[in-house]
């Protein structure tokens, strides 16, 4: 049977993204959400003349004829209203934060005056219009702090905090569904049986996907073909997104395909040119997108990477792929005509990015996961890789 490539199995993917539309949400709960709307400066940044040294504030004119010695005439600190310099002489003297009084366009750290009875005497050389950060010299008013598109962080979070977006729209979350089957598989808190584990593999993706904030909800089926097709039916009704995790292979009991198709949910395809992670399976039954990943811990996690998280993205309005790269430590062969996920331990070399690879004990081996921080994606037209080559990197932190 032919297997899909890696490129067209992205290409296939990408052209099912979905859009979810747009909600509004606390500012304080948008962390890590996308912005649907821009934030609009309401104001000015600064929204006036702001004072960025605690010092005196004079006129530079009185500077410029010579005037060293300026009598204090009032104190303005930050949150004060507005003063008014009234002798062009004189100066006030201001801290940081507060607004530049009025008639006064230039302002003096104290740690170039000294200050005696009521008068301040300069000791250094003053430039014009220095320590003022000017009203609306960042942003003016009106403009687009931060356009629609943005993944937000703390910056952008600042932003809304100081436009008064106490609410903000942002786009809208696949609901998503991780279902797990297996009758080897018992819960976390569950002592398992000798030939049982407990079932690990949900826990790894649903963590994968917390950087964007999904939160998502676990199913778990037997390894029967009528319950699993009922699972499957309901989860279609309730959930934007199947993710499945094991019975995609040869098993006898590896239903999920048939019990997909079964489920009216068309197949795209099944099984991949790649290593690991061969039998992945994808789907869609109208606005419902499956992605049936290979059981075996490394596999799923691996196919969860590589394929759902740039889905997401572009379904969020994000850009799709969010790989960088990275140069081999060391030359590596691989001989079999696979696009092969290279798991690889990272380490800076001056300013290289350098991927060394850790070989486990294949797909089941997902202690060694602990080990590496990605995978290098090697094509699969080539079978000798040498030390030095740069390839695409997809690593597991992916915010
Ligand atoms: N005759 C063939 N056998 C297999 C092939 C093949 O091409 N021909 N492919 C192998 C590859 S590659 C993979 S990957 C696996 C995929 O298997 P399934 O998707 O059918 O997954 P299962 O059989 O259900 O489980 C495989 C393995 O993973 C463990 N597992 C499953 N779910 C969990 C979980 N939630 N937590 C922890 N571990 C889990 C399960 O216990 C199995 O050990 O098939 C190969 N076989
Ligand atoms: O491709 Mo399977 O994913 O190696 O174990
Ligand atoms: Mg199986």
């Amino acid at each position: 049977m032919e297997l899909t490539s890696v490129n067209d199995a992205t290409r296939i993917i990408l052209e099912n993204t979905l859009d979810y539309g747009t909600k509004a949400v606390a500012f304080t709960d948008a962390y890590r959400r996308v912005l649907a709307e821009p934030l609009v400066a309401d104001r000015d940044f600064p929204p006036f003349d702001r004072v960025t040294m605690d010092g005196i504030a004079i006129q530079w004119q009185s500077y410029q004829n010579g005037q060293r010695t300026f009598r204090i005439e009032s104190t303005q600190t930050a949150g004060d209203v507005q003063h008014t310099l009234q002798d062009p002489a004189a100066c006030i003297e201001v801290m940081t934060g507060a607004s530049l009084p009025i008639n006064t366009d230039t302002v003096i750290k104290y740690e170039d005056v000294t200050i005696d009875n009521g008068v301040a005497q300069l000791t250094f050389a003053v430039r014009e219009k220095q320590n003022v950060h000017f009203r609306g010299e960042d942003r003016v008013a009106g403009s687009a702090i931060v356009p629609a598109g943005t993944l937000l962080g703390p910056a952008e979070i600042a932003i809304a905090a100081s436009v008064g977006a106490t609410e903000v729209m942002v786009k809208k979350l696949p609901s998503v569904v991780i279902i797990t089957s297996g009758d080897e598989l018992v819960p976390v808190e569950a002592t398992p049986l000798p030939h049982q584990i407990r079932s690990s593999n949900v826990h790894c993706i649903a963590t994968l996907l917390k950087p964007y904030q999904i939160e998502v909800d676990f199913i778990h089926i037997p390894d029967d073909l009528a319950t699993t097709q009922q699972a499957i039916q309901q989860a279609l009704q309730q959930y934007d997104v199947l993710i499945l995790c094991g019975g995609v292979s040869q098993g006898k009991k590896d239903f999920i395909p048939k019990a997909l198709q079964a489920e009216g949910v068309q197949k795209y395809f099944h099984k991949l040119s790649q290593q690991p992670g061969k039998p992945f399976w994808f789907g869609r039954k109208d606005r419902n997108v499956v992605f049936a990943l290979p059981g075996n811990p490394v596999s799923s996690f691996l196919c969860a990477r590589r394929y759902f998280i740039p889905w997401l993205r572009q379904s969020l309005g994000l850009v799709a792929f969010d790989h960088t790269y990275a140069a081999l430590s060391t030359d590596y062969v691989y001989t079999s005509p696979l696009t092969y996920f290279l798991q690889v331990q990272l380490y800076q070399e001056n300013a290289t990015l350098m991927a060394r690879p850790v070989m486990g004990h294949g797909s089941g081996d997902f202690a060694n996961l602990v080990e590496n921080q990605g995978f290098l994606e090697l094509p699969k037209e080539q079978t000798e890789f040498k030390k030095g080559d740069i390839f695409p990197l997809w690593r597991y932190d992916t915010l």
